[in-house]
């Protein structure tokens, strides 16, 4: 190998690792920052209902730097600072888009009636996740339960660009493929979104399955995971040109009566030329080999949400992440990076039995090579997507061999009725602790 190309090669290693490494140490130690957890208090959320009117730009900025342990900072050369003189015109314009969002905070939409709602009328019942960015609650407001998101914000203007994007495609998505949003409300250092109440993620859900050894997803559950997702992630890129890019098993929920919902904008992107180029971070583990290589990660398609959905259906039907994760993080990226190695298949699958059809299906998602991996339009003519839509006959036909309503709600309230509430937060070797 001549000395450019051996440098470039080492160039690019560089960067991956670089880019988890920020996942991992940045964004979670943002959302572990003792302050952050402070301000969750009711008192604090109080002491923020008025606060919308004064500009954040005039605020001390609320945190030190974005990496937050010692160490970090200790070695953060001065140099890195941008210059208090230079202005960044990217910021401002989110801080100016922030304080357009504040006009329409606190009107919530509850079953089709628009009020204004006082942020007091927030009554936090507990906790229902966290995510790198923020925590998720279950609370009641006027009469209705609801799910309310709470994202902190600091100086940093990515964790700015990820608040405001979640915000913005919440607000604009309709579609019962996607967690409804009732409204939200802003304030100087966070912002709460009020969703629909979902029972439990696919994360969640598994972690149960696994530590009260019951069986994993049967492959009709995984059928209906398909035919939602892909329903929603074509929903929003035909209307809206967004592709979702954090496809993974905590940002696919269920709800009691057995209808599947994605949730998480934080890291979306809208496309022009149906590409993304933005190089926005997602979780490593369920990222499309293309997204992994420096050459190709600033401009991909919505078949890179197609390959992180094979791997999120493989997980839930198997409980294994399919490639190696006891070795290096670094390696695993490069197993997944390098089309000479094979894709995952179910075909290789000895211990439970799947359709050949279900095993075709998850194959073509999974191809490594993003030119031969299908786009939604075309997943959607597959006969096992097909068996799912319930404007085909196939589906009821399902339903009436078993003599059942809603066989999914039957099976998940089955889980729940079988597994433990305190096993969701128990991890499950060899598979990727995303939160
Ligand atoms: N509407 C909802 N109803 C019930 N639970 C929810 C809802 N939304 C999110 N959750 C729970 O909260 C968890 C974290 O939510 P979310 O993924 O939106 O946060 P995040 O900070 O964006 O996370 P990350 O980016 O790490 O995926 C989810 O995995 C899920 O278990």
């Amino acid at each position: 190998m001549d000395n450019v190309c051996f440098q470039q090669r080492l160039r690019d290693l560089e960067t991956r690792v670089r880019k988890w490494k920020f996942l991992k140490l940045g964004l979670t130690e943002v959302r572990l920052r003792p302050r952050d957890r402070r301000s969750t208090s009711v008192d604090q959320k109080h002491k923020e209902c008025s606060s919308t009117s004064s500009s954040p730009q005039h605020q001390r900025p609320n945190n030190i730097g974005y990496l937050t342990s010692p160490m970090e900072r200790k070695f953060t050369p001065l140099t890195m600072k941008p210059s208090p003189s230079r202005r960044d015109t990217e910021k401002d314009a989110l801080e100016f888009e922030f304080l357009e969002g504040c006009k329409k905070s606190g009107t919530l939409d509850i079953d089709g009636v628009k009020q204004a709602v006082d942020p007091n009328e927030i009554h936090i019942i507990g906790l229902l996740g966290s995510g790198s960015c923020g925590v998720v609650e279950s609370a009641m407001v006027r009469s209705k339960l609801m799910a309310v998101k709470t994202m902190y914000k600091n100086d940093n203007k990515e964790n700015l660009k990820r608040i405001l994007r979640d915000v913005r495609i919440m607000s604009l998505c309709n579609s019962p493929f996607i967690v409804t949003s009732y409204g939200y409300f802003m304030f100087n250092s966070s912002v709460k979104i009020c969703m629909q109440i979902m029972a439990a993620c696919c994360e969640k859900l598994l972690r149960r399955i696994y530590h009260s050894k019951l069986d994993f997803f049967p492959e009709f559950v995984a059928g209906h995971i398909v035919y939602s997702a892909i329903s929603a992630l074509d929903y929003l890129k035909e209307k809206h040109s967004i592709i979702h890019r954090d496809i993974k098993p905590s940002n696919i929920l269920f709800d009691d009566s057995g209808n599947i919902k994605l949730c998480d904008f934080g890291i979306s992107g809208f496309m022009t030329d149906s590409m993304s180029h933005s190089k926005s971070a997602g979780c490593p583990p369920y990222m499309a080999p293309e997204r992994l290589t420096i050459e190709t990660n600033s401009k991909y398609d919505v078949r890179s949400d197609v390959w992180s959905l094979g791997i999120t259906v493989y997980q839930l039907v198997t409980g294994l992440y399919p490639f190696p994760l006891n070795d290096m993080e670094f390696t695993t990226l490069t197993i997944i990076a390098n089309l000479n190695l094979p894709s995952p298949s179910l075909k290789k699958e000895t211990t439970r039995s799947f359709s050949p059809l279900f095993i075709e299906f998850l194959d073509f998602c999974l191809r490594k090579d993003v030119r031969e991996r299908p786009e939604y339009k075309q997943l959607m003519k597959h006969d096992f997507f097909l068996d799912y839509d319930p404007a085909s006959g196939d589906y009821y036909k399902l339903k009436t061999i078993n003599g059942n309503t809603n066989q999914v709600a039957d099976w998940f309230n089955d889980i729940i009725k079988r597994s433990k509430t305190e096993d969701e937060l128990k991890p499950i070797p060899n598979t990727p602790c995303v939160n």
